[in-house]
């Protein structure tokens, strides 16, 4: 990465609150919230004043404990939820000029459908349960505008051979796999209109270690393979050593450090990342 190179990724001061503040916390930058809502008027402030840059090819790391706000950074970037201020940029829709957070709802489903590919947590958040993994792909594709059925049906099959799904049971539904397979198909349909980004979202959580660890070589060969840049979310700070050479950690919905994945480890600065990493060892 050389020091010019644009941002693939950069988000200015986002915000999302919950509630609309009071005089006490409306200003959280003069205020000294202990937590992230306000003990006055209980705001909820889940992301607050978050600035980052992710560059290309690269996998950033959010790392934090449950409550500090990684869930929704990505929901708000992905427009599950709307932010309450700040900025996006991506390099990759109208070159890195226009905040994608104030599109309308047509723009944005367009940088969804041709820019970014999420995973989340919880499969059937990112799967229809009743419909075949082949078919969930072909839903994904029609929406990013493809209408070529025999296409269409190449391309479901070569990202979950991709993904390891056994070709046989690409017709099934996926309520009928198992956590790990959910999350392969999962996986697979986010790469399916071969998005520039990839959005993850715990998405090793709840898994048992073996296939965990088959879903980080997963992401890893993808990521190695396809060069896509990525924001992976978790609260576990083994997954994001595994994954991410830069990280951001947060608390509160604050971001408290960040910096190259090793160095973090290594020597980190803040007492809540110091006890974090003290867990791991
Ligand atoms: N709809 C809501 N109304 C009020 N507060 C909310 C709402 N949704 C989330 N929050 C709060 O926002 C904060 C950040 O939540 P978020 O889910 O982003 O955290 P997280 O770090 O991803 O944790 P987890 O891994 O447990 O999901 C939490 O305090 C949560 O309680």
């Amino acid at each position: 990465m050389n020091n010019f190179e644009k941002p693939m990724i950069k988000i200015d001061h986002l915000t999302k609150q919950y509630g609309n503040g009071c005089e006490f916390c409306r200003d959280f930058k003069n205020t000294s919230l202990q937590k992230n809502y306000c003990p006055k008027c209980e705001t909820v402030y889940a992301c607050q004043d978050i600035s980052l840059e992710v560059f290309e090819g690269e996998i950033l790391g959010v790392v934090g404990e449950s409550g500090s706000g990684k869930s929704t950074l990505l929901s708000c970037l992905y427009f599950d939820q709307e932010v309450s201020r700040g900025e996006a940029y991506i390099n990759h829709y109208e070159n890195g000029n226009i905040n994608i957070l104030a599109l309308s709802s047509q723009k944005k489903r367009f940088v969804r459908n041709h820019v970014l590919g999420m995973v989340y947590q919880n499969p059937t958040k990112g799967l229809k349960m009743k419909v075949s993994s082949i078919g969930n792909i072909a839903e994904k594709l029609i929406a990013a505008g493809n209408r070529r059925v025999d296409t269409m049906e190449k391309r479901g099959y070569e990202l979950l051979e991709h993904v390891n799904i056994p070709l046989v049971r690409i017709k099934e539904f996926p309520e009928n796999f198992s956590g790990g397979m959910q999350q392969r198909v999962q996986i697979a349909k986010a790469l399916s209109n071969n998005p520039p980004i990839l959005l993850l979202d715990e998405v090793t959580t709840g898994l048992d270690l073996s296939v965990q660890a088959n879903v980080l070589d997963l992401i890893k060969k993808i990521q190695r393979e396809l060069k896509i840049t990525m924001i992976v979310v978790s609260h576990d700070l083994a997954v994001i050593r595994m994954l991410a050479d830069r990280s951001i950690v947060m608390l509160n919905g604050k971001i408290i450090e960040s910096g190259i994945t090793d160095q973090i480890l290594e020597d980190p600065q803040h007492q809540y990342t110091q006890e974090l990493v003290h867990s791991l060892l």
